[in-house]
């Protein structure tokens, strides 16, 4: 295993991922230099939706595929945006026009809200609310073939807390608005390497490489 296509259409990822990837030997095309577009993401588990984006970019490509899901999820707000952080915004919109809790796919129809409308929805939804807990949660999946029966899993978790007022200018997503007490920064005034060393993206590729190495399929033994 020399090629493996990253299934993810986020630019953030792809900048960490390479960095994190490096060590490895691993040669890393992101999905949409090869035209895969982006897959379905109908389901309500981050592994669920991973081993899809997995399966599809490895099926449009007939190379292994490794895949994301994350979100951030509030705990003030029952673990959400959790699978629908990516169109936060949409949703919420969605569930005031249908006057309720909305039971649409996490994926949703339409693409992803810019950061900018997902983290001004977080910070309106946590309006005077004391309890500001949150974590970043990561699942990664490395398929070696779109049917392949033993799918790599690893995740990674990454706790803070959601500021009204956003800080810093690295990362992506809502990096601006996640404090880590620890060290009283956000995690967009870290930098990349600070954030690999402790994000829940850095935590499951560690795992998943551990997984790698067990089943020698990194560069050293590579299948
Ligand atoms: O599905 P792909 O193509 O990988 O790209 P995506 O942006 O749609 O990714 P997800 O479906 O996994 O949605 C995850 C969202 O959670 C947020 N997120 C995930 N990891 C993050 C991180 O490290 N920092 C900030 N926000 C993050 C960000 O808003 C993402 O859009
Ligand atoms: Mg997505």
């Amino acid at each position: 295993m020399r090629q493996v296509v990253l299934a993810s259409g986020n630019a953030g990822k792809l900048r960490e991922f390479a960095a994190l990837l490096a060590p490895l030997g691993l040669e890393l095309l992101p999905q949409t230099a090869l035209g895969v577009p982006a897959a379905e993401e109908p389901f309500g588990t981050f592994l669920e939706n991973a081993l899809a984006k997995a399966r599809h970019a490895s099926r449009a490509t007939g190379l292994p595929a490794l895949a994301d899901d994350s979100g951030i999820c509030v705990e003030a707000l029952g673990g959400r945006p959790g699978v629908w952080s990516a169109r936060w915004s949409a949703m919420r919109r969605e569930e005031a026009a249908a006057g309720r809790r909305a039971v649409a796919a996490p994926g949703g129809a339409g693409p992803a809200d810019t950061d900018a409308a997902n983290n001004a929805q977080l910070v309106a939804d946590l309006q005077g609310q004391a309890d500001r807990r949150a974590h970043y949660y990561c699942v990664l999946v490395l398929v070696r073939s779109p049917d392949d029966p033993q799918p790599i899993v690893a995740d990674g978790s990454w706790y803070g807390e959601v500021l009204d007022a956003p800080r810093g200018a690295g990362g992506f997503g809502y990096d601006p608005h996640f404090l880590i007490p620890s060290v009283g920064l956000t995690a967009a005034e870290l930098d990349a390497e600070a954030k690999n060393r402790s994000s829940h993206r850095g935590r499951a590729m560690r795992a998943l490489v551990e997984r790698l190495r067990e089943g020698g399929l990194t560069q050293a033994g590579a299948a």
